[in-house]
């Protein structure tokens, strides 16, 4: 039905593609986490079930969307860097955010019982998304490395937080104790008083999780000499690093390689 005299009401439409040759970051977040977290009884601070429920989710995010080359993800929230030249739905904003959005929510829905089998989902989980463009590499490692700071600033403070109130503190008590306190306080304060070792925690909940498609060797057959012969496939990982820093990118340098 071309050219119906309703037809103008196309140009109030605005262009939203974003720049070209420069790498997309959509990030995620849950919306009132923290209603949701309490009223499905998450552990406090950090819920297993919940954190590896969002990184499964993380995980169909890459093998749905060919072009997310890499995930990093903590708490309510993952970022997804879609790679630099991506064409997909023409780098529209709208469509890359709101695809985003839906399937990670989706996802996490269907994939609630398999993480909770022993919990009813009383409330629809809901995300929101923002998309930001870097145009270079370096600007993208730093991107994610503030997340994991970020991580590690949050988790440090509401380990002791959560320890200081499962020990009897108020709420109010356990605040005023941290007040300006700095990291090396707190982490002596985890050790004297709860005999923790702070960098002893597992590793997800201090540095959050990376999603992305690790090189792996596998045996297709043996040949007529019986040795095995390999190819090399990519699949989907979830990996806990230390620090995504220079050394971590060197040694993965195709996946945030510039073109
Ligand atoms: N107990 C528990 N709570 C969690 C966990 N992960 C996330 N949360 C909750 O989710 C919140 C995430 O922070 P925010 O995103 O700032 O808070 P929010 O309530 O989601 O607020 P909006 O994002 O602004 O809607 C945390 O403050 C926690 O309350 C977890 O593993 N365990
Ligand atoms: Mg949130």
């Amino acid at each position: 039905m071309a050219n119906s005299k309703y037809e103008y009401v196309k140009k109030f439409e605005t262009d939203d593609r974003l720049p070209p040759s420069s790498w997309i970051v959509v990030r995620i977040d849950g919306c009132h986490f923290h209603q949701f977290s309490a009223e499905h009884a998450f552990e406090k601070p950090n819920d297993e079930n919940a954190l590896n429920l969002m990184n499964s989710c993380a995980v169909s995010m890459l093998e749905q969307f060919p072009d997310i080359v890499f995930a990093y993800g903590v708490s309510d929230e993952y970022s997804f860097i879609w790679k630099e030249t991506t064409q997909f739905y023409q780098r529209r904003a709208s469509k890359l955010l709101s695809l985003s959005v839906s399937y990670f929510t989706s996802v996490y829905v269907m994939k609630w019982k398999e993480f909770f089998p022993h919990k009813e989902l009383k409330g629809p989980p809901y995300f929101d998304g923002r998309v930001v463009c870097y145009p270079r590499a370096k600007i993208v490692q730093d991107y994610l490395a503030w997340r994991q700071v970020d991580c590690h600033i949050n988790n440090q403070y509401n380990t002791c937080f959560w320890m200081l109130v499962k020990s009897g503190k108020t709420q109010r008590e356990a605040q005023e104790l941290l007040k300006g306190t700095q990291a090396k306080d707190k982490n002596e304060l985890l050790f004297q008083q709860f005999n923790v070792n702070y960098d002893k925690l597992p590793q997800m909940f201090r540095k959050g999780s990376c999603v992305y498609r690790k090189k792996v060797e596998e045996v297709v057959k043996l040949d007529d000499t019986g040795n095995p012969v390999t190819r090399t496939r990519s699949k989907v990982a979830v990996e806990h690093v230390d620090i995504i820093g220079p050394k971590f990118w060197s040694d993965l340098p195709y996946i945030l390689e510039e073109e």
